[in-house]
Formats: C-alpha cells, sequence, structure tokens
C-alpha cells in the first residue's frame, strides 16, 4: 500500500443546486498553480452543462451524467478513479463536483472502503460551497443540505453580497449549529485561496465515524423506506449509511438544433422563473441564437438569472442548445410548449 504521502488527494465539492460549485471549481482551475488536476463531474439530469463550462484546458474532466454519484452512478466514480490510479504520476490531485442533491457520505466513503481506490487515494477534504442567501430555507426541506453541511471539512458560505449582516450572521449560527468543526470563509463568488481548500488533509474520520457510525461498513443490504416527505434513505450498497433522496426532485431536458429567437427566450425564461421560481429550483442552459456566433450561457437559482455570452461557436461544434430545469411538481407540458415556441422556424 502506497504511503499517506504517495496518495493522490481527493478533494470531494459538495454543496446544494446553485450554490457555487462550478464557480469554485473555475477559481480553482484558472489560478496559477503549475499543478495537473483531473476533474470528476456528476449531474443530475441526462444533459451534460457544468462539463461544458468548466475552464482550463489542461485538465480533464470526466463526466458522469444521468445520475447521483451517491448512489446509481457510484460504479462510475469507481471505474473512473481506478483508470486514474493506473495513471498514478500524471495527476497531482482529483477534484470531484458531485451534484447538488448528493449526499457527500457515500461518496466520501468509496475512498475508505473500495481497496484499490484507498491503496492509492486518499480523501483530502470535502468542501462544501453553501449559499447564504437559500441555505437556511433548503435545511428546513432538503435533507441533502444539511448532510453535505454537516459532512463539510471546508465550508465556503458564497453568496455574501446577496443576503445582509444580520442575515448572514443568522444563516452562519445555522451552519455551526450543524457543523461547528468545519473552517469556514465567507465568499462572494467563491472567492477563497486555493490553500484555503485545497491539500488540506483535512477529511476526519474519527468525526465522520461519530456521525456515521456505519461508515466503514460496505454492506449490501437493501431497504427503502420511505416517510411522509417522500424521501427516502436506503443502504443500497452503501453499507448502513442512511442516505437521503428526495424523490419529488425531478430534472427536465430540452435541446434544439434549431436556433433560439432571443427576442422570445429570454422574455419567457424570465416570465418563467418569476411565476415558478419557488418550483424551479435551479435552470442552465447553453445556447444558440439566430445570427449570433457566440454561444449564450444562462444560469438561474430559483427566480434569480444570470446570462451572458460565453465564447464564439467553435468551428465544428455543433450549434445546439441545451436547457436543464430542475426542481418540484416542474410544470414539465408548460415549459416544453414554451420552449417550442421560442425555437425559430
Ligand atoms: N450573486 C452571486 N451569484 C453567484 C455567486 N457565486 C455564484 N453565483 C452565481 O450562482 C449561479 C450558480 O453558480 P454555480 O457555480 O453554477 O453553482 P453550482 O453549485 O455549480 O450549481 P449546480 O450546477 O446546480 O450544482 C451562477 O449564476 C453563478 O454566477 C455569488 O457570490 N454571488
Amino acid at each position: 500500500m502506497a504511503e499517506a504521502s504517495q496518495k493522490i488527494p481527493v478533494t470531494v465539492l459538495t454543496g446544494y443546486l446553485g450554490a457555487g460549485k462550478t464557480t469554485l471549481l473555475n477559481r480553482i482551475l484558472s489560478e496559477n498553480h503549475g499543478k495537473k488536476y483531473a476533474v470528476i463531474v456528476n449531474e443530475f439530469g441526462e444533459i451534460g452543462i457544468d462539463n461544458d463550462l468548466i475552464i482550463g484546458a489542461d485538465e480533464e474532466v470526466f463526466e458522469m451524467n444521468n445520475g447521483c454519484v451517491c448512489c446509481t452512478v457510484r460504479g462510475d466514480l469507481v471505474r473512473i478513479m481506478d483508470g486514474l490510479m493506473k495513471r498514478k504520476g500524471k495527476f497531482d490531485a482529483i477534484i470531484v463536483e458531485t451534484t447538488g442533491l448528493a449526499d457527500p457520505a457515500p461518496v466520501a466513503q468509496t475512498f475508505f472502503v473500495d481497496e484499490d481506490v484507498q491503496k492509492n487515494a486518499r480523501l483530502d477534504a470535502v468542501v462544501t460551497v453553501a449559499d447564504a442567501k437559500w441555505l437556511s430555507d433548503r435545511l428546513k426541506d432538503a435533507p441533502e443540505a444539511k448532510n453535505q453541511i454537516a459532512f463539510a471539512d471546508v465550508i465556503v458560505l458564497n453568496k455574501t453580497d446577496l443576503v445582509s449582516k444580520p442575515e448572514l450572521a443568522e444563516v452562519e449560527a445555522r451552519i455551526r449549529g450543524i457543523n461547528p468543526y468545519a473552517k469556514l470563509h465567507r465568499t462572494e463568488r467563491c472567492q477563497v485561496g486555493l490553500t484555503d481548500v485545497l491539500e488540506r488533509g483535512a477529511f476526519d474520520l474519527d468525526r465522520i465515524l461519530e456521525i456515521e457510525p456505519d461508515f466503514l461498513e460496505a454492506g449490501d443490504d437493501h431497504d427503502h423506506d420511505h416517510d411522509h416527505h417522500h424521501h427516502h434513505d436506503h443502504d443500497n450498497g452503501h453499507g448502513g449509511l442512511k442516505h437521503y433522496h428526495d424523490e419529488d426532485m425531478q430534472s427536465l431536458s430540452l435541446r434544439s438544433e434549431k436556433p433560439l429567437d432571443p427576442t422570445k427566450f429570454m422574455p419567457w425564461l424570465q416570465q418563467l422563473v418569476a411565476t415558478e421560481g419557488q418550483k424551479i429550483l435551479r435552470s442552465k442552459g447553453i445556447l444558440a441564437f439566430t445570427g449570433d456566433d457566440d454561444r449564450y450561457v444562462f444560469q438561474g437559482v430559483h427566480m434569480m438569472l444570470e446570462g451572458d455570452h460565453q465564447r464564439k461557436w467553435k468551428d465544428g461544434e455543433k450549434r445546439e442548445s441545451r436547457v436543464v430545469f430542475i426542481g418540484r411538481e416542474l410544470p414539465e407540458q408548460a415549459i416544453r410548449d414554451g420552449f417550442e415556441q421560442c425555437i425559430t422556424t
């Protein structure tokens, strides 16, 4: 077995939908760090968007779409890790960005219970990005959000620009109530130093065993236990770990190979999130507009939208628009019909 110091450090980047994980990842990758990172990205929704928004020509990005890393695609994580281990020496570190709906416990567990993985890699830290504006609400209705905070070694309390000082103090107190141990950084646009989040050597197995006594059990029992919130906890190959998922959460993916009319799309999107923003927790898309040589990228968190031209479409790149909506009780047909109306005929 490799000495701890020779094992490749792995940082697991977690945090609820829209908190700022990709923003943090891009910040890390665009720093002048002189290191080579392998990045593993997992998205909720069958169309990969984040992997297309990650900056950095030097990095290798591995996608795991259409499933949550903590359950259905966990085998993919092990396979990708095994592949990376065979190319040891080519990477200085590995960063895993989970979906906003992932429970970090089973992801972290992979680095302890999978023999091949744990021979060559060590979990350096679980870094959780928290959304100062929305976290308090999500702690009420999303058990995943609470687990992400509980499991964190480092917390990046982001979007401080969107809240007042008393609101920030309140959300920080809530975080501290769940996890008094993690190092906490308050940020705008995830501005933290690289050394604040990478190479921390911060993952504390003893603390995790206090929260999750079965953390190191790799059982294969399987039971589903529904409660009245329709969250289920199961231990689907995660040993005895309690594992929560919000079964009401859906993702709706839309594509068009024909360009979109910007004078129709933008007003439609604004209207949609203004009226349905409680149900639509997250929206994002890469758009091809009529007569526009640039890709347009939009990002939405509830009713807040941001969008901009990102870069020119490359030669030979398929000019396809891809949009994903994630939420509960999504008005699917109305969204599909509205999107269709924005396609240039
Ligand atoms: N106002 C404000 N917006 C921010 C901040 N940080 C990130 N954002 C915006 O929040 C949106 C979501 O950011 P992402 O980095 O994509 O979030 P994510 O956690 O990767 O989201 P998922 O893909 O849903 O998992 C984007 O529009 C960002 O530009 C911040 O500090 N302040």
